[in-house]
């Protein structure tokens, strides 16, 4: 079975975000993911993690201005300094936190854009490079078009496409597969095809978004199939919980001896 990490941007949204790191390690998650950490320290951050004795698996770089639609700042040719400098700002967290994947949005443009376009390619040489001097690697994630109209990244053959081109080997693929089962579809034969160039597995019920069971994609399969394929990365639970995050526990075998209260 994968180690999964709890997505606390997602999930545990009962408590603050720093105590979510606690009610995870007590809901007997290993590792935690999260979109952002921006809004505290790099040390608060790494503390609740050494704290509960949980391993960082990935987070998002800056992604410009969340709260007012931005989704990312990679394609946009005029936003370079700024995401040079969320590299920086991300390495100091990454640095903090021991996590070793970092997630670049693209942001919203067209994709068949070529401004756009070799906007974006600077944007990932920039931050593989910057990454890669860390020994950390760079995900680059198709996110579909129902959730995030506009993405500049929304196909995995062309995102498989870039990877192999850009030849740098920290440049890996980010497979949601919420994502994979909207935009394509065949999620096991791409499993399988694209684990070579996978860095990260997130995870979702579809069309739902709620936890991985019972709708369309049948997740024990999977996860099945992931241990066949010999995936050792982590599974990011990207999910909203139907009706409270424990309650919504039952998908989940606890991964760590959980701590009951005395
Ligand atoms: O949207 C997703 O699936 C992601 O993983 C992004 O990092 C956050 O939107
Ligand atoms: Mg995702």
């Amino acid at each position: 079975m994968p180690i999964f990490a709890a997505n606390l941007t997602m999930m545990f949204n009962e408590w603050s975000f720093l105590d979510r790191f606690d009610a995870a390690a007590d809901a007997g998650f290993r590792a935690v993911e999260y979109l952002f950490p921006y809004d505290h320290t790099p040390d608060a951050v790494g503390e609740r993690l050494r704290r509960n004795g949980l391993t960082q698996a990935l987070f998002n770089m800056p992604p410009g201005d969340w709260a007012a639609g931005e989704r990312g700042l990679a394609a946009l040719p005029d936003r370079f300094a700024e995401l040079q400098a969320g590299v920086e700002t991300a390495l100091r967290y990454a640095e903090a936190t021991g996590c070793r994947r970092l997630h670049l949005m693209a942001g919203l443009a067209d994709a068949a854009d070529p401004t756009a376009q070799a906007s974006y390619r600077r944007a990932v040489e920039h931050a593989a490079d910057a990454l890669a001097e860390r020994g950390i690697d760079l995900l680059l994630e198709p996110i579909n078009g129902r959730d995030m109209p506009g993405y500049f990244l929304n196909d995995f053959t062309a995102t498989e496409r870039l990877i192999a081109d850009l030849d740098r080997p920290n440049v890996r693929l980010q497979f949601d597969l919420y994502h994979r089962q909207i935009l394509h579809g065949d999620c096991t034969m791409a499993l399988s095809r694209l684990l070579p160039i996978t860095g990260h597995v997130q995870i979702a019920s579809v069309p739902s978004r709620h936890e991985p069971a019972g709708e369309e994609l049948n997740y024990p399969f999977l996860f099945a199939e992931l241990d066949r394929l010999g995936y050792e990365g982590f599974v990011g639970c990207e999910y909203r919980p139907r009706a409270g995050t424990l309650a919504g526990l039952g998908w989940f075998t606890p991964q760590r001896a959980i701590v009951t209260g005395a």
